[in-house]
């Protein structure tokens, strides 16, 4: 592990989900937000995703390495402008290495994420309880948080409801869930508008999800 520590505690939320609040500094969260605006720009630009239902989501998405669609992943963004993504940076999976590491208090030198979800949230957006399960791999799902605060709910892998934990994911938030948790259902249930720590950041709130899509 190459990267210094930041964090400020540790929290087991259920076996293999981990909280690691603060643990990118001020300087790590302006560089990934400054990044995140660049992605949503393009070449693929951040979209409000539309779901097989008709409903669109309402926090705005733009992915790296691989572009996910509902329900699946794929290299180009074919329900967006058919563009190539952009590629998941190499500084962008050792952060991932680092705070798996750090989560699991053991090497993780072996994580190789090869996708990255963006999603942007302004005061309004939210996101419905659902699993992660559009990767063939089952290694953990890195998440980095920045801006304003949410409410996050950390579920169970057989349904939406109870048993659920809520927690606040503040700007430079790590939360990873992997292992027996790694399909647990998990939603944001409303963002904290104006919470974020630093107005250097972008209003709202940014999270970056890192995943391994176990696709070739
Ligand atoms: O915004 C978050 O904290 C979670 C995002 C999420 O669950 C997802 O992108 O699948
Ligand atoms: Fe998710």
């Amino acid at each position: 592990m190459t990267l210094p520590l930041f964090g400020m505690g540790r929290r087991e939320v259920g076996p293999g989900a981990v909280h690691l609040p603060g643990w990118l500094d001020a300087d790590r969260q302006r560089r990934l937000a400054d990044a995140c605006l660049r992605w949503a720009a393009g070449p693929v630009p951040a979209r409000h995703t539309l779901l097989p239902g008709g409903h669109r989501m309402s926090a705005r998405t733009v992915c790296l390495g691989w572009h996910w669609q509902p329900y699946r992943y794929s290299r180009t963004a074919d329900d967006v402008n058919g563009e190539p993504v952009a590629p998941l940076p190499d500084w962008l999976a050792e952060w991932g290495r680092a705070a798996l590491a750090e989560s699991y208090r053991q090497p993780s030198d072996d994580y190789r994420p090869d996708t990255a979800l963006i999603n942007f949230y302004d005061a309004d957006a939210r996101m419905g309880m659902h699993q992660d399960s559009d990767e063939k791999a089952r290694e953990p799902v890195v998440s980095f948080s920045l801006g304003d605060s949410c409410l996050f709910r950390f579920g169970n892998t057989e349904n939406r409801s109870r048993p659920y934990t809520d927690l606040t994911l503040a700007s430079g938030d790590v939360f990873v869930f992997g292992g027996e948790s790694r399909l647990a259902y998990h939603g944001v249930v409303r963002v904290e508008p104006g919470s974020s720590p630093d107005p250097a950041l972008p209003a709202g709130r940014i999270n970056i999800t890192l995943r391994a899509t176990g696709l070739g």
